[in-house]
């Protein structure tokens, strides 16, 4: 895997290797309340965080799991790469080379905050977290923030599928198994009506951006666009193509085993808009949607995700 993310693939490596020894009740923890993998994630590593000395300029990509994180750090460290390469005159950095640290902020070890603290700018971070268990200097410096979110129905799918190739994550041996799991906050990095319901309280903040994961799906060269702006970068309209090109799901699963390793084939999945019309039985419809309602129907995100569109059949 020359010039390519060795490390990234190493740690994912690392954690399928050491799950595979666990019992499926230790493959969790809890912490101040969330489970966590146990194989990625630490209490130690969660208390060196607040070490981290975040920067104005930080590039702060906060999404639920399953949420399309993976594509849209792809497009952020492209838009990085190009603004570099015309500003510092740098070879290309974009992104299939060896990164410096993991790219989520809540997995590695607890002398990852320090070592970040020397990186040069700008930084792109991601990160699962409550806005709350993030280091408080995220919110003081205003750092950038852009929350990506998806419709709850595909990302249980998404969620599901993930889960049972995962060996780091508990597996369900049936899709009503794991709704149940689902709608219950039995999910690693917690529940997903309460990540969005946190979150919507910093969503008219300035230096917060929400997009959806259908939105850029089907409005990409808008969506690039939109998110360079936000983040003060101007590509050319030539380049702003590339950036989309490269982080279609066909290029980006193409590329991945350079990227991800062999982690590549379980991430890149199906990369679509609709899965969950082949899982989702009229009861767990139902079920849902009433607790789409109850929780966050009614919320700037909830309206933003648009549920009568993409979640009814
Ligand atoms: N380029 C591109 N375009 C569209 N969709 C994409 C892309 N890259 C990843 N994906 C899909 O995003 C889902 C994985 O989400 P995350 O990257 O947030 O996963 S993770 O929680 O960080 O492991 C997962 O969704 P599903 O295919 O529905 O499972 C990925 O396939």
């Amino acid at each position: 895997m020359e010039k390519s993310r060795k490390k990234f693939a190493d740690i994912i490596d690392q954690a399928m290797v050491a799950a595979n020894t666990m019992d499926r009740d230790e493959l969790l923890f809890s912490y101040k309340g969330i489970l966590y993998p146990a194989t990625f994630c630490s209490p130690e590593v969660f208390r060196a965080m607040e070490s981290l000395e975040a920067r104005s300029d930080d590039i702060i990509l906060a999404g639920y799991p399953k949420s399309g994180t993976n594509w849209v750090g792809q497009i952020l460290n492209d838009l990085v790469g190009i603004f570099e390469k015309k500003t510092q005159n740098k070879e290309s950095s974009m992104n299939d080379e060896e990164l410096e640290e993991f790219p989520y902020l809540e997995i590695g070890d607890t002398g990852k905050f320090e070592r970040m603290n020397k990186l040069p700018s700008r930084r792109v971070i991601f990160t699962h977290l409550l806005p709350e268990n993030l280091p408080r200097s995220i919110f003081k410096s205003k750092a950038k923030i852009l929350l990506l979110i998806r419709n709850p129905k595909d990302v249980a799918t998404s969620f599901y599928h993930f889960s049972n190739a995962m060996s780091p994550l508990p597996s369900y041996e049936t899709w009503d198994d794991f709704f149940v799991a689902f709608m219950t906050k039995k999910m690693p990095w917690g529940c997903y009506f309460e990540y969005i319901s946190k979150w919507n309280k910093y969503a008219d903040d300035e230096n917060v951006m929400t997009i959806t994961y259908e939105e850029l799906k089907e409005h990409p060269v808008l969506g690039v666009k939109n998110i360079a702006a936000f983040f003060g970068f101007s590509p050319t309209e030539k380049e702003l193509q590339i950036v989309v090109e490269r982080s279609s799901f066909q290029s980006m699963k193409k590329n991945s085993q350079k990227t991800h390793g062999a982690f590549g084939n379980l991430l890149f999945r199906k990369g679509g808009v609709s899965d969950w019309k082949n899982h989702f039985s009229e009861d767990q419809n139902e079920k849902m949607d009433k607790a789409f309602e109850e929780h966050i129907g009614r919320t700037k995100l909830g309206r933003k995700l648009k549920y009568e569109v993409y979640c009814k059949a």
